[in-house]
């Protein structure tokens, strides 16, 4: 029977599931670059850079005003409110320059976690009142997509059930708010690295937590062909002494998306969770190399593993311009090869490109 209070039109449905095929289109990806002010605090203070407006605003333009063949391997960009409104140095607004080289203007609407208590530290997240205005804005304000982060950890007890089937509600929620308002939403359910477990660990919880989100959009009439979804890759916790090769990841990886993702999806862009740059390119490449059906584009969404290397060159100094786009660049092409397993690495790589990029307890 057909479903008698359709959620969206067929006009609706079109718009959503061609701006999200857009943006991972022929190897295409996205650039996560939504810190919010705390975050990217935490980033600047490693290059003893202050934190000020400023300064966050001098370090995304250099990102965003990269030479436009960009646009090859960056699909969308995520911004943080601040920077949607935020202007090159000649006055013209980032969202602007971005739309003009073809690329997705995306926004961050999650508004960080609060505790669940009693559970052993676990979170939910806040930002459902009023998002369904604050969609409404973002739309008219430039913004074709949006971005939600749920945070699970591997721990005594956790995930819990509550967690997991609160989390899943409320990417749930968030998603049809999303669809309502013209928006793709990025689905963001990240199983954090933090932990002593092992892979197979990882992937047991991972599908356990994919399966409860995709039942909650199912209950949510939420229309999958006009969303993404963003998960952690499989790995070992980051304490864990027992190491695997990119082939073992990838193989975890797309047997758990493979039991839990519907082909409806049309792309699936794993976050990069602290992974050093080199090693989240590799295991994107070898995810695109693994035998098994893959029904949906497998790109990268990727925050630190787009910017590290970026932001050790620029240091905060203006001279460093050129540097800094080179580096950045660089990441953006070698993931897009490796969005479509084309990625060969070669010779060596620069000291920040294989240093890790883990930050204990990752919760915001
Ligand atoms: O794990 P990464 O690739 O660095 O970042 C993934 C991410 O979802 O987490 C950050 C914090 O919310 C966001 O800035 C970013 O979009």
């Amino acid at each position: 029977m057909a479903h008698q209070f359709p959620a969206l039109t067929s006009e609706q449905k079109k718009a959503l599931s061609e701006t999200a095929r857009r943006i991972v289109a022929n190897g295409k990806g996205i650039l996560a670059a939504d810190e919010s002010v705390g975050t990217m605090g935490n980033r600047l203070q490693r290059i003893k850079v202050e934190n000020t407006e400023e300064n966050r605003r001098q370090f995304r333009e250099l990102l965003f005003t990269v030479d436009s063949s960009i646009s090859q391997s960056i699909g969308g960009v995520i911004l943080f409110h601040e920077t949607l409104y935020q202007k090159d140095g000649q006055g013209k607004l980032f969202r602007d320059i971005l739309k003009e080289k073809g690329i997705v203007v995306g926004i961050k609407l999650d508004q960080g976690v609060a505790p669940l208590a009693g559970t052993n530290k676990e979170t939910t997240v806040q930002g459902l009142d009023g998002l369904s205005e604050r969609c409404a804005q973002y739309k008219k304000d430039g913004a074709d997509f949006g971005k939600w982060r749920a945070v699970l950890k591997i721990d005594n007890q956790c995930p819990s059930h509550l967690a997991i089937q609160e989390n899943a509600n409320t990417l749930a929620r968030y998603a049809s708010i999303c669809q309502q308002n013209g928006l793709v939403p990025i689905v963001e359910p990240e199983v954090i690295p933090d932990g002593s477990h092992d892979m197979e660990h990882c992937q047991y919880v991972t599908e356990k937590v994919l399966a409860a989100v995709y039942k909650a959009l199912n209950d949510h009439h939420v229309y999958l062909e006009g969303t993404l979804l963003k998960p952690n890759m499989v790995t070992a916790g980051h304490a864990c002494t027992k190491k695997y090769t990119p082939e073992q990841v990838a193989m975890a990886t797309v047997t758990a998306l493979h039991r839990t993702v519907p082909a409806a999806v049309p792309g699936i862009c794993f976050l990069s969770g602290g992974m050093s740059e080199e090693d989240a390119t590799l295991n994107l490449n070898a995810i695109n190399l693994c035998p098994l059906p893959k029904p949906w584009k497998l790109s990268f969404s990727y925050g630190r593993a787009l910017q590290a290397s970026a932001l050790a060159a620029w240091g905060g100094k203006a001279e460093n311009k050129k540097a800094t786009q080179e580096a950045f660049m660089k990441r953006a092409l070698a993931n897009s090869q490796a969005a479509k397993g084309q990625y060969v690495h070669m010779g060596s790589s620069g000291s920040a490109s294989t240093q890790s990029l883990f930050t204990a307890s990752y919760t915001y």
